[in-house]
């Protein structure tokens, strides 16, 4: 829908008067008044307050009750990024429907009566998978991303002629609701700072969208140097521990007129997984904005809602070493991860309506929760069981390893299989050198769990075998890193495998169609098991169950379980990782569950070690802050009726 037909919507939508007074395309404008230190929205004084979330980290179903709360809470503006993985997943193959449809976004955030300020990237960083570019890029292995190489700004020119001229309506000028418009994403922070590279996307973007859009950047305090351009409106992220005044001083040395203004001011913070769930004081935050507010800075708030990596979209970082990004994107935001307002977006609300009116009227109601289970799973069969299915096409055969990126492999697991060349009957060493192994690895001989080579670790393993045994290694890719110097992040086996003198050679490889597999069907009997003892390692677990009442929002909980991913009827729900926690449990849109009585089906894949009882648990509020030690308290904390009914409960509603 375009803006200008938006307009007439508009006018049912909204009060009258506001309509009435809503300016013509052609006297719209946003723009710096740097004698004032402001910005003009159709030539009158203009501050936004803005937040952040990520249609791309929430059910397009509810897109809307989600702007609709960001509004009430006093904001006048959103933020948000474009993924340009999540639109081409193949080079020239464009996906903009569903959960994709930017333009519907946008026409929700219209008709919430948000304007918005755009970041497009094409590095967007944000916890995202390869931080937001596409890992094909990567089947050219020497390629050089964010620089001026050939090989990325071809790609970069593609992408965005699709991309730019399809939000150009939107423009404000041009009757659209978006403000301004971010170039890259704190790339003084990416070691390359190549200028030539920023000269060239500011010039993209100029070309294809015309002169009057106001462009920016953004970076943290330490990357103003390399990150800022001229020619496009310099702005600072930093969070409310930050000194404010030093950080505001150092900016002007860039904008020395215009108005301050912080693109990203977190309100919480990212969680790894192994590590301590991340938060942020309401009273830090909130003190923190009514300083800025006061200043009359125009102010971002990161995230005001961050929502969920569904699938395999995570992305990570590397502090050390490799520290995969959680499943819940939460960030201890205004609006929790399931849609509902925390006290913190009140705080906030209150500080806001000390500077410009708040929407009146009363905030939508917490979504409704559902309780239930336990739901025991049933063993559905091994993993190598199903190869034939997983791997249609068969193998790949190579004398080294192959990356994912090399056969075309872009996210999940793939299977690596090789063959004792000789009998082992001492245990002997194996490992993969150089911290080949990206991310974690599944070792099997002849379909016994040995157990798990990670990146960064030093630990190896100790195997025996037959001439002949097969070795199997299932490699996880656990999500690209979307932050550093090195986006390059490939994935599978980096190096050949060695065990004890011999390095490993003549390799299979089978990319896995795990989730077409889980989607559109499973075989109801079990597929034969060629080994004689039990199934062990990379396992199929599944149940189908009836929910009597009506459905509501849920949290999965896994307790006992290890690690692996989760479908429940057939959308991919995500990793857990119940062993390293510090998140517990995975967060159930109500959207994806058959209400009444109508079989819903659970799909685990348990990368490791199941329990005793294989069961879940849905529970109605998160488990998000329980590393593994901390776990055990937690669970007995939990009400006894909860964990030990032994028949699905009926709904209990909120
Ligand atoms: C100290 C590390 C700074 C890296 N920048 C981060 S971590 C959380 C946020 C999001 O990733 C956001 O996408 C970045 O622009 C800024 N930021």
């Amino acid at each position: 829908m375009a803006p200008k037909k938006l307009s007439c919507l508009r006018s049912l939508l909204l009060p009258l008067s506001l309509t009435l007074l809503l300016p013509q395309a052609d006297t719209r404008s946003f723009v710096v008044d740097r004698g004032h230190d402001r910005f003009l929205l159709d030539g009158a004084p203009f501050r936004y307050v803005s937040g952040s979330l990520h249609y791309f980290r929430v059910p397009r179903v509810f897109w809307a009750d989600r702007l609709l709360k960001m509004r009430w809470s006093g904001l006048n503006a959103i933020q948000f990024y474009v993924p340009w993985n999540y639109h081409e997943p193949q080079p020239g193959v464009y996906n903009f429907n569903g959960s994709r449809d930017l333009i519907a976004f946008l026409n929700e955030a219209a008709l919430a009566n948000l304007l918005v300020i755009l970041r497009p990237g094409p590095y967007i960083c944000a916890e995202w998978e390869m931080g937001g570019l596409p890992s094909w890029l990567l089947r050219k292995p020497e390629i050089h991303l964010r620089t001026s190489d050939p090989d990325f700004l071809a790609a970069v020119d593609s992408w965005f002629k699709v991309l730019l001229p399809k939000i150009y309506p939107w423009l404000y000028h041009n009757g659209g609701n978006i403000i301004s418009i971010q170039v890259e994403n704190e790339y003084g922070s990416y070691r390359a700072c190549d200028f030539s590279y920023m000269r060239h996307l500011a010039g993209l973007f100029r070309a294809l969208l015309g002169e009057k859009i106001l462009l920016f950047t953004t970076d943290g305090p330490e990357g103003l140097k390399c990150g800022s351009l001229r020619g496009l409106y310099t702005t600072v992220d930093f969070g409310p521990a930050d000194n404010m005044t030093k950080i505001f001083t150092l900016l002007r040395k860039y904008e020395p007129h215009g108005p301050l203004v912080n693109s990203e001011y977190y309100t919480g913070w990212l969680d790894y997984w192994g590590q301590n769930h991340s938060t942020r004081s309401v009273s830090a935050v909130t003190k923190g904005l009514e300083n800025m507010l006061k200043l009359g800075a125009s102010v971002n708030m990161y995230m005001f809602h961050g929502g969920t990596n569904f699938g395999y979209w995570n992305g990570a970082d590397k502090k050390g070493r490799f520290l995969p990004i959680t499943t819940s994107y939460d960030y201890d935001a205004p609006i929790s991860e399931a849609g509902d307002p925390t006290p913190k977006l009140f705080a906030l609300r209150d500080v806001i309506s000390k500077f410009q009116e708040v929407p009146l009227g009363p905030l939508p109601p917490p979504s409704p929760k559902m309780m239930l289970g336990p739901v025991t799973l049933h063993l559905v069969g091994h993993l190598l069981a199903f190869l034939d299915l997983l791997c249609p096409r068969g193998p790949i055969h190579s004398i080294l390893p192959m990356t994912f990126e090399a056969v075309k492999q872009d996210h999940g697991f793939m299977l690596y299989r090789t063959y004792m060349t000789h009998t082992i009957f001492e245990p002997t060493p194996f490992w993969v050198p150089n911290n080949g192994v990206h991310d974690r690895a599944y070792v099997m001989v002849d379909g016994v769990f040995q157990g798990v080579v990670e990146r960064n670790m030093r630990d190896k393993l100790f195997l025996t075998g037959k001439l002949g045994s097969k070795l199997d290694i299932l490699v996880e890719n656990m999500g690209r890193l979307s932050f550093g110097s090195n986006s390059s992040d490939f994935k599978g086996l980096l190096k050949p495998p060695i065990l004890g003198q011999t390095i490993l050679t003549q390799w299979m490889m089978f990319p896995l169609k795990i989730d077409n597999l889980v989607k559109w069907w499973f075989p109801l009997q079990l597929p034969k098991w060629p080994y004689p003892q039990a199934p062990s390692g990379p396992t199929f677990y599944s149940k189908t169950f009836p929910i009597l009442g009506s459905v509501g929002d849920t949290f999965l909980y896994l307790p006992g379980w290890t690690k692996g991913q989760v479908w429940i009827n057939g959308f991919n729900l995500g990793r857990y990782w119940t062993k390293q926690g510090p998140q517990q449990t995975l967060y159930v849109p109500r959207f994806l569950l058959f209400p009444r009585g109508a079989l819903n089906k659970i799909t685990l894949l348990e990368l490791e070690d199941v329990p005793l009882q294989p069961q879940v648990q849905f529970l109605d509020k998160p488990i998000l802050n329980s590393t593994s030690t901390l776990h055990r308290t937690h669970i007995n904390s939990l009400s006894a009726d909860t964990l030990s009914a032994s028949e699905p409960m009926e709904l209990s509603g909120h």
